[in-house]
């Protein structure tokens, strides 16, 4: 997909919104357990109820990898299953020596049909170009994340005092334009989410953290917005398993029809 029917979808469906595939077999209702593939017939259902309020899926490639060949039947029958229009992303965090990232990306984009998968920088420019090299797909570049061990390494300073994530952003955007690159920045770094936007204006954000983890949509909003909107705001468990019993489908339409009644509000403010 390119970036400018992605942004048309986002003004068509007044939302910038990610529904995440995190489909664990030990938190679905229990009646799907039943049928032949519980992981496709929830997401199937999830899909149906929420692909008018959201335009982007997002499958995490270790719920179904976790199966063995079963997950993967799920996740290839998930991606067929999933409509046209909707932007697809395997959060798979790939990277490796050339010759290996270019078979991840075969994996992803040729055989599952994904527009863009994300990639972990941690090995360089070898391990991120392979991903680049196929038309409008898309690599994620891990930047700076919603959880607790992003402390760890990502505000490292260097001697010239820039944090690693500054560094990632600044190197890895000469390899890529932001017609093919994006990168994750989490929700609950709203400080952080406009340091990135300075250092990375036109790029699209992936931003997981809202919902469950607690990230602040308005936060994201307010620091990450651009021109071009510039966002697409996971959430996972928040909607796929707002519901536990046999209403589960109903239950997720209304979590994510409450978040895009939020972005319409914010689309609305910002003039789209
Ligand atoms: O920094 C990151 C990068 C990826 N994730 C992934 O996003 C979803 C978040 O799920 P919620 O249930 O909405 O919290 C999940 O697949 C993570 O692996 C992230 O959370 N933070």
């Amino acid at each position: 997909m390119k970036k400018e029917e992605l942004v048309a979808e986002i003004k068509r469906k007044q939302s910038f919104l990610c529904v995440g595939l995190d489909t664990d077999l030990n938190k679905i209702p229990k009646h799907l357990l039943d049928t032949e593939d519980p992981i496709f017939e929830f997401n199937k259902q999830i899909i149906d109820a929420t692909k008018d309020y959201c335009v982007a899926y997002k499958p995490n490639i270790a719920f179904y990898e976790c199966l063995g060949k079963k997950g993967w039947e799920s996740l290839e029958k998930t991606m067929e299953y999933i409509p046209e229009n909707i932007f697809t992303i395997a959060d798979a965090k790939r990277g490796d020596i050339g010759n290996t990232s270019s078979y991840y990306a075969k994996t992803f984009f040729e055989y599952l049909n994904f527009d863009s998968v994300t990639v972990a920088p941690y090995m360089g420019e070898d391990s991120v170009t392979p991903f680049l090299q196929f038309e409008d797909k898309w690599v994620i570049v891990l930047a700076l994340t919603s959880n607790a061990g992003a402390l760890d390494f990502q505000f490292v300073k260097d001697a010239q005092g820039e944090e690693l994530y500054k560094k990632v952003l600044r190197k890895t955007s000469e390899w890529g334009t932001p017609e093919n690159l994006m990168y994750v920045v989490g929700a609950t770094r709203a400080e952080g989410i406009g340091e990135v936007r300075k250092t990375v204006p036109n790029n699209f954000f992936l931003v997981p953290g809202v919902g469950a983890q607690g990230g602040s949509l308005e936060d994201v909003a307010q620091y990450g917005f651009n021109e071009d909107c510039g966002l697409l705001v996971n959430s996972s468990r928040g909607i796929i398993y707002a519901g536990q019993g046999e209403d589960f489908a109903q239950k997720a339409a209304e979590a994510a029809q409450a978040i895009q009644q939020d972005m319409h509000k914010i689309l609305q403010a910002k003039g789209w």
